[in-house]
């Protein structure tokens, strides 16, 4: 397995200097865009991990998923799919453009207009620190922090998602205060994981949201159905059908580098890989998963071997 990894990491190099670091978050752009690290937990308590794994990163788009699940345990499926579809939109995940022209509905909560109608579920019920200990607990993580740097750089540049905030209340879809929405959906970008907490996120929802060891239940079985099999049709952005073919593995991606993978009953896997391709996806970390499934055989529609 070590070897497989280490390969996977060749082969995700070779693709970094095709890819950038997201700049539209000026703190972002910090990051060393030739990190690249893979970790593997599996239901077998085994974690394997090379290259950059301890590496803390912001989470950001990876948030979506958490965000999701506790609004789906705390509101249920038809108050959050009320006023939100489930279809994958083909679009950049901060585009705005059909929400107003031809849709009334975001198109699903793995894109921005969708994860901040989702924190405005949340809010005023679920605090910051709530879910912020639904991070730690989900990673398997007692470390996760909000990066305040992160943060306080994303709000002093998020005039689009202010913008799709506010026309998400001009049609009625969100309900709550809108700063405040804005604001939790931000923070919760900002948690501050690494290849390894991502790792053990994949490894609680590969688990249908048990803890692997002690059994106990993190969060609700269905919450975890409907997330990764939103993860399969929406969690690459506009690059979701093609990584479905390539890689056939739920993913999320987020831009701070970072990308979640769920193994059905066997595994989780986390990547970090700072530098992006066009769709806001980590390049290199896009190939090291391509490369460990052919490998270790676990795109879902596999033939058993
Ligand atoms: N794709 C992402 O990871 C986007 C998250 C980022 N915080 C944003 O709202 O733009």
């Amino acid at each position: 397995m070590q070897k497989i990894l280490e390969n996977a990491l060749e082969i995700g190099r070779k693709y970094i200097p095709e890819g950038e670091c997201a700049s539209y978050i000026p703190e972002l752009a910090k990051a060393d865009k030739n990190h690249l690290g893979v970790c593997i937990r599996t239901r077998g308590m085994e974690t394997f991990s090379a290259g950059d794994t301890k590496e803390r990163f912001t989470i950001q788009s990876i948030s979506k998923v958490i965000t999701l699940m506790v609004a789906l345990q705390h509101c249920g499926f038809d108050k959050v799919f009320e006023k939100m579809n489930m279809e994958p939109s083909g679009d950049a995940f901060n585009s705005l453009v059909k929400l107003d022209l031809t849709s009334d509905k975001p198109f699903n909560p793995m894109i921005n207009a969708g994860a901040i109608t989702t924190a405005g579920y949340l809010v005023p019920d679920v605090s910051f620190e709530d879910m912020l200990n639904y991070a730690r607990r989900l990673c398997l993580d007692k470390d996760i922090v909000m990066d305040e740097k992160v943060f306080r750089s994303e709000m002093d540049h998020c005039a689009r998602n202010r913008a799709i905030a506010y026309l998400l209340q001009s049609k009625g879809i969100l309900e709550s205060d809108v700063e405040k929405s804005l604001e939790l959906y931000t923070r919760m970008c900002s948690l501050s994981v690494t290849a390894e907490s991502l790792a053990g996120l994949g490894l609680v929802l590969s688990n249908g949201g048990r803890h692997p060891e002690t059994g106990e239940r993190l969060i609700d079985k269905y919450a975890v159905q409907v997330a990764k099999t939103i993860m399969l049709t929406c969690g690459m952005y506009d690059g979701s059908g093609e990584f479905a073919v390539r890689v056939g593995i739920p993913s999320k991606s987020g831009v701070g580098g970072g990308i979640l993978a769920v193994v059905e009953k066997r595994m989780g896997i986390g990547i970090y890989g700072p530098a992006l391709n066009e769709k806001g996806n980590s390049i290199g970390g896009s190939h090291v998963l391509e490369y460990l499934s052919k490998e270790l055989n676990l795109h879902m529609f596999a033939a058993e071997q």
